[in-house]
């Protein structure tokens, strides 16, 4: 990974907190905050992804970064925020094809459906990986209702 200047705003739940802590390691030369939790005490994942949303919705940040048991419920989350598309992504060519047609902007991971190496590869495709506008960008300006 080389660009440093990217800003990322990451957060969880109980289920994905471990995880979230080996990113924080794994993404240590990127400009990087953690909205938490704490600790692996059990929380309700809106609290974690409501704030993680809103910083990439006002431009604060690049990128989100949400990971809970099988990532639906923060994905579920951060799509009610306008302005975010958040994808669900559980290996590498799905990581690859949610930057590449959809343009996400929140990459939400499922700590238990995943390795620890697997959430570490999806997160670097997430992060290195061009939107391909076009005929994508049609779609993506299809989206709000
Ligand atoms: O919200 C979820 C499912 O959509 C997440 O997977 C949560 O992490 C999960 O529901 C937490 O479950 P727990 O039994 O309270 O640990």
């Amino acid at each position: 990974m080389s660009d440093t200047k990217i800003k990322i705003a990451i957060g969880a739940d109980h289920a994905g907190f471990e995880y979230k802590e080996v990113l924080k390691d794994f993404l240590k030369d990127y400009d990087l905050k953690d909205f938490g939790p704490y600790s692996s005490d059990s929380v309700d994942y809106p609290d974690f992804a409501h704030p993680v949303a809103s910083a990439v919705e006002s431009g604060e940040f690049t990128y989100g970064i949400l990971l809970c048991g099988s990532a639906n419920g923060v994905a579920i989350t951060a799509n009610k925020h306008e302005g975010i598309r958040a994808g669900l992504c559980w290996e590498n060519e799905v990581a690859s094809l949610v930057r590449k047609h959809n343009n996400a902007n929140v990459l939400c991971i499922p700590a238990r459906f995943v390795s620890e190496e697997v959430a570490k590869e999806i997160t670097t495709t997430f992060l290195n990986t061009e939107f391909e506008a076009g005929r994508h960008q049609n779609r993506i300006d299809k989206i709000s209702c």
